[in-house]
């Protein structure tokens, strides 16, 4: 039987899937690794867990299964990684896409025309979510580091890149068009590096990786037993995208893990966001690019391990639906989660978290309920926003995965605040599912994508039940919440 490996490298754990021929998930592994956090506000990972947990989960899987007939890869966006050419070793731990070390420097580099460029020719704004300010940073702070990379020494990559240096045991430095256009170093209307804007971060275009098509050829590896091609490679919430089918423009999908990332295909044409949406690539096949809207949520299934592990109000996380059920009515407790800031449509990297409107009786019930509530809401201000930039009401459906959208009261509630119905497919792991279909259509085994999408089902449809007015006053008391919560008032 003829099988396509996902590896999906996240930002706690690596995973790999196997699907089989009819594109069902049939045998899987999953390593967590350490997460370092040096200093307050700084994320990092060991690139040899990295990599170690990924090859061990492959290997285990494609063991399990036999024949893999191509590999492809998905990913933790943004995060860096910078290794010798030479030796293959990393020259400082990957700095992670949460790591706020760069907040500083991307205040300073705000305001001017630096900024204008970033924005009209990578989509995205200037913030240390994205690749280039670390970069940069590495350069300048690990000794040698930059003449290393002026002498063509050092080469960068997100983290498929690096996966994929690995895998092909330092033949193929490369990265397709979805993770380039997280680095804040590509112009995603040109599909090019932007030399503007590596020269004036000091980055030495000789580090980038080649840019190829999401299905593109990534080369072989023979680490897993035979030789079996890489095909397919997209950043993990553009293969969620994939994985949902949100093929037709118009069509969203909105990712509960760690954080929440919510994706509004928009075909062809790229739009300037107006309203702090980033501007960014579905996917690209056959050199043609599918643009999106994208909101990004630093927090939320993150706080529902901040009830279990911080607050120690939960047992586990699907508790957490079970005891909001169980809040008063009454109380309106609403939880801005800004533990790291807040993104889009805020982008305030200084504010932190907020409860509002506690009484004498609220407790742990009252706290999930907010908590669940608080993801919901903030879904809410990202299609609000998608909304202002395409001018029009987004009509249709709302398509749900990731971790936390295993979580019925969460979902409920997504549906009655956004008015939106909320379709949920039954293989959460769409993430993997889309770095599948890339691969496994690249190599002729899997239908193309029209066919694909026609065959797209929700195991379960959450409709908004909730009174129109009362969702007005909610969401009100939530838009409030934040207003009082913003550093910038
Ligand atoms: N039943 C549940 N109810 C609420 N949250 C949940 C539930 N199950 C998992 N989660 C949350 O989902 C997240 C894990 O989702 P996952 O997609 O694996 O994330 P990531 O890929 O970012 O590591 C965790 O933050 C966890 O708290
Ligand atoms: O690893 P995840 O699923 O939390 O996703 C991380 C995103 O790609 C960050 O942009």
């Amino acid at each position: 039987m003829t099988h396509i490996l996902a590896l999906d490298q996240g930002t706690t754990s690596s995973r790999a899937i196997a699907f089989d021929g009819e594109m069902r998930p049939v045998a899987s592994a999953q390593r967590e690794f350490d997460q370092h956090f040096p200093r307050s506000g700084w994320v990092e990972h060991e690139p040899e867990d990295i990599w170690d947990t990924t090859l061990a989960t492959a290997r285990e899987v494609a063991q399990d299964v036999g024949g893999i007939a191509a590999i492809g890869i998905t990913n933790q966006r943004e995060t860096v990684v910078v290794w010798d050419r030479e030796t293959g070793k990393a020259i400082h731990r990957a700095i992670v896409w949460q790591d706020r070390r760069t907040s500083d420097l991307c205040h300073d580099l705000r305001g001017g025309d630096f900024e204008e460029l970033v924005r009209t020719r990578t989509g995205l704004l200037v913030d240390p979510y994205f690749s280039s300010t670390k970069v940069k940073w590495l350069l300048d702070e690990v000794e040698g580091a930059r003449a290393a990379a002026e002498a063509g020494k050092l080469a960068f990559g997100t983290v498929d890149t690096f996966l994929i240096w690995r895998l092909t045991e330092g033949r193929v430095h490369a990265t397709d068009a979805t993770n380039a256009a997280r680095t804040m170093l590509y112009d995603i209307h040109k599909g090019a590096w932007d030399a503007d804007i590596c020269e004036a971060l000091g980055i030495p275009m000789s580090m980038l990786p080649d840019v190829r098509d999401s299905d593109g050829d990534f080369g072989e590896t023979t680490l897993l037993g035979g030789t079996i091609p890489i095909r397919g490679v997209a950043g993990d919430q553009q293969a969620a995208t994939i994985g949902q089918a949100c093929f037709t423009p118009g069509m969203i999908k909105s990712t509960y893990g760690t954080g929440c990332f919510a994706l509004l295909n928009t075909g062809d044409t790229a739009v300037a966001s107006e309203n702090r949406l980033l501007t960014t690539i579905a996917y690209q096949m056959g050199g043609q690019v599918t643009y999106a809207l994208e909101g990004s949520i630093f927090v939320a299934g993150a706080v529902v391990q901040w009830l279990r592990d911080g607050l120690g109000i939960l047992g586990q996380a699907s508790d957490a639906g079970p005891l909001a059920r169980k809040a008063d009515p009454g109380q309106d407790v609403i939880l801005v989660p800004a533990f790291t800031g807040l993104g889009a449509p805020y982008w305030d990297a200084e504010c932190r978290g907020a409860v509002y409107g506690l009484t004498r009786n609220s407790g742990p019930a009252e706290f999930a309920k907010a908590a669940l509530e608080s993801v919901g809401f903030q879904t809410r201000d990202l299609l609000d926003a998608m909304e202002a930039d395409m001018g029009k009401p987004i009509e249709g459906v709302l398509r749900v995965d990731g971790g936390m959208s295993a979580s019925r009261f969460a979902m409920q509630f997504l549906a009655d605040i956004t008015g939106a119905p909320v379709d949920r497919p039954p293989v959460l792991e769409t993430t993997a599912m889309g770095a599948a279909w890339l691969a496994g259509q690249a190599i002729g085994i899997y239908p193309d994508a029209e066919t694909f999408a026609s065959g797209w089902s929700a195991e379960m449809r959450f409709d908004p039940k909730m009174d129109p007015d009362l969702r007005a006053d909610r969401y009100a008391a939530w838009k409030d919440a934040v207003r009082r919560t913003l550093t910038r008032g």
